[in-house]
């Protein structure tokens, strides 16, 4: 291993808890972080193969893919010999779809992500056992690499809208797939361009002579020799985006294109042979696919932002810049307050953020449970969760990441700091699998419904806390504590919902229709929503974290405390101005907690860097000049300038073609 840097050797001296307990905490117990490592290893064996040539932001879009095909089909390799699924359910998909992101060293995303991300998990939900019988192990074995084609230019969000047509011939027993107008192309699938030979296609279905609303099909749209595009099929690459140049996103327009019955996934809704509809037991089911990436997408989040504060802290342990107090030497830029705050709080919403997942994923098994039983009563409220969660979570990783790439300075925007790829992960993440105003205004649709009605139905686990901060008895009385901010949240959700209740019932009562009373009343209800969601998240940190406390060690234990507070006392001052509003707070209790802030920063500082050694991202996947565990970031810097194409010749031929001739005014 390379020298460590003396600021980070101290850094790491000065840490009070056992920074192997925190990993093992954080994966969930020994066996999964060493299973990690285990699959981390089989990755580095190809280090040589992987991790060689020019850096990808040198290479030219076509070069880039081609790339990130040969690096993919390494891993595909390594995750076949890994991976053997025998039951194919959501709940042990998990653990490959963690392999699959938690291996991923395409920091610029892979084109055959969508494979693993939507197109296996739509089999597995959505085949009936026939199809899963015929399909599932040909996709897993990666015989056929599929993605998941939804989107079209022309509709995104509004799923019913979609264009492409499914019809059913009796004739032939097929159903015909068609792009009737240019915005029915599909547009945005990930790996559809060159990569994919089978699709997930969601289609209008047509038996009888009627439209039957959208249904999931599977549809082969390349040979599975020549890979040439079938007879019919119209698909490319949609071109280069703000970040995932990897991806290889596509467009697909089929013209008239037949597939067999049989193709159409039948475990929710079917088609008899006899063109005979059967209507699924609940029409949403055959939205749950995107319910469960949404849960993942959370996880996700956390993987990201967790990359994203391990560069910052590192660097900002590393590099010192002005003084403080003249004569003395300039300080690590982690000793400035402004620093902590902009880097701990990220550290805490890692925290915060990782137990809401594991929280949602144990919901999400729970409610699917009951689904397979027929039991759909919990199933609004799962789909409210998800999304205001893949919302909030997605948001805070975006502006967090952003957070940290200006907290690295000038280096932060380098490439080679990987914080530029990293927000542009993260962007992209408020916008697919629902954009995220969307889903809280799903959200706030089933909050609305709720609260209508609280006092005659019994309430659910989420939003249990609503009858009670509304009850008769309730005090409101403001308390400079975890639980007290916690309360003021849960009394802000309550009050911005029950006030969203009032408007639209204003509105409708003066003759406003429903619609238009929800259109201008929608800045408040995503609001709401994001209130609402703020509440679950503190709660379920506090709860959570009380729980398990007394399983780690009394060190460790009173970090996790600590930055259990920062996270709560920090979304306190940033919303204060909700909380003045509509709680009992003051003056006096905000300056309390401004205080509290900066006392619980200083707490935290000698934790830092060992906090982020504890989130254990090997180098290879953090790919950080800035970052690297060994914090040689200058020679970094200098060794990656190195690579660019341009240092290759001491003198560009553009000088003697054009800057010679404009500088002698010849030109
Ligand atoms: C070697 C391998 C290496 C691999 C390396 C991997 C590397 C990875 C690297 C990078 C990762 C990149 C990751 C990229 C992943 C990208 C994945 C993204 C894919 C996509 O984006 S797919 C497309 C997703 N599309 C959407 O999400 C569309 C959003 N729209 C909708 O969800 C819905 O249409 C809507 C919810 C907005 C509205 O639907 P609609 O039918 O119109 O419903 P409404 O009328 O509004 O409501 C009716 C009623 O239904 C309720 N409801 C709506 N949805 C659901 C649901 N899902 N479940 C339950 N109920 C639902 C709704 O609340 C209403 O209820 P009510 O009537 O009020 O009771
Ligand atoms: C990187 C990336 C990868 C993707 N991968 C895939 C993929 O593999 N497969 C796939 O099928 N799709 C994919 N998508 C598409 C993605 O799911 C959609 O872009 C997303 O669902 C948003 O839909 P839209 O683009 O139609 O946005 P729009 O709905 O057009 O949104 C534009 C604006 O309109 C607003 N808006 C829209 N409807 C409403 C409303 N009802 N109320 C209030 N405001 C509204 C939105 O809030 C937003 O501000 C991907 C997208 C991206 C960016």
């Amino acid at each position: 291993m390379n020298k460590v840097n003396e600021d980070l050797l101290r850094e790491r001296s000065k840490c009070t808890f056992n920074i192997e307990e925190l990993t093992h905490f954080l994966d969930g117990g020994i066996e999964v972080t060493l299973e990690r490592k285990r699959r981390e290893q089989a990755v580095l064996s190809k280090r040589e193969e992987l991790f060689c040539g020019v850096p990808d932001e040198y290479l030219s879009h076509k070069e880039k893919y081609e790339n990130s095909i040969r690096k993919g089909t390494i891993l595909f390799k390594i995750l076949r010999q890994i991976y053997n699924m025998e039951n194919s359910n959501l709940s042990d998909y998990r653990n490959v779809l963690n392999g699959v992101l938690g291996a991923s060293i395409s920091q610029d995303g892979s084109p055959f992500g969508l494979h693993y991300i939507m197109f296996m998990p739509v089999l597995i939900s959505q085949a009936d056992e026939e199809q899963k019988k015929k399909w599932v192990d040909r996709a897993l074995n990666c015989q056929i690499i599929g993605t998941y084609a939804q989107t079209e230019l022309g509709h995104g969000t509004f799923i019913r809208g979609l264009e492409t047509t499914a019809t059913y011939d009796l004739e032939t027993q097929e159903f015909i797939l068609h792009s009737p107008t240019l915005t029915s192309y599909k547009w945005w699938p990930g790996g559809l361009g060159q990569t994919a030979n089978y699709c997930i296609v969601v289609a209008q279905l047509y038996t009888k002579g009627k439209c039957r609303g959208i249904h999931p099909f599977i549809v082969q749209v390349r040979d599975e020799e020549t890979h040439e595009p079938l007879p019919g099929i119209k698909v490319g690459e949609i071109g280069t985006k703000m970040g995932l140049n990897s991806v290889n996103n596509g467009y697909l327009g089929f013209d008239h294109v037949r597939i067999p019955r049989t193709n159409m996934l039948m475990k929710h809704a079917k088609v008899l042979e006899d063109g005979t509809y059967i209507k699924s037991k609940n029409n949403k089911l055959i939205y749950g696919t995107m319910v469960f990436v949404r849960v993942i997408i959370v996880f996700d989040s956390v993987n990201y932002l967790s990359k994203a504060v391990t560069i910052a802290t590192r660097f900002s342990a590393v590099r010192r810049q002005s003084q403080l107090k003249e004569g003395e030497p300039e300080l690590q830029i982690l000793d400035y307050v402004t620093q902590q705050e902009m880097i701990f709080t990220a550290i805490a919403g890692c925290f915060a953020m990782k137990f809401n997942a594991r929280r949602l994923w144990d919901t999400f098994n729970g409610i699917n449970t009951q689904l397979h039983e027929g039991n759909f009563e919990r199933l609004g409220e799962l789909h409210a969760l998800a999304c205001c969660l893949k919302a909030v979570s997605t948001a805070d990783a975006a502006r967090f990441t952003e957070r940290c790439r200006l907290a690295c300075g000038g280096h932060g925007y380098m490439h080679s700091s990987n914080l530029p790829l990293t927000y542009a992960l993260t962007t992209a993440s408020c916008t697919y699998e629902g954009d995220n105003t969307v889903l809280l205004l799903q959200t706030a649709r089933f909050l609305l419904k709720v609260w209508r009605e609280i006092d005659t139905v019994p309430v659910t686990p989420t939003i249990a806390y609503l009858k009670t901060v509304s009850s008769p008895g309730f005090q409101d009385k403001w308390e400079n504590s975890i639980k007290g901010i916690v309360r003021g949240f849960q009394i802000v959700s309550m009050k911005k919902i029950s006030s969203c209740v009032e408007i639209m019932t204003n509105k409708i009562m003066s003759g406003m229709s429903q619609e238009d009373a929800w259109n201008t009343t929608s800045i408040q209800l995503v609001s709401a929503a994001e209130s609402h969601c703020r509440a679950i998240v503190l709660s379920t940190f506090h709860e959570d974290l009380s729980k398990m406390s007394s399983t780690v060690s009394a060190p460790l234990a009173e970090v996790l405390q600590q930055l259990l507070e920062l996270y709560t006392v920090y979304w306190a001052l940033e919303k204060y101005g909700d909380l003045l509003l509509y709680t009992s707070i003051s003056k006096t209790d905000i300056e309390y907690l401004r205080r509290w802030l900066v006392t619980l920063l200083g707490k935290i500082r000698p934790n830092a860097v060992g906090l982020v050694d504890g989130f254990d991202i090997i180098d290879e996947m953090l790919d950080s000049t800035l970052g690297a565990y060994d914090g040689r970031v200058y020679e970094r810097l200098m060794a990656q300038a190195q690579k660019s194409p341009l240092n290759a010749d001491t003198v560009n031929k553009s000088f003697h073609k054009y800057l010679k001739p404009f500088m002698k005014g010849k030109l």
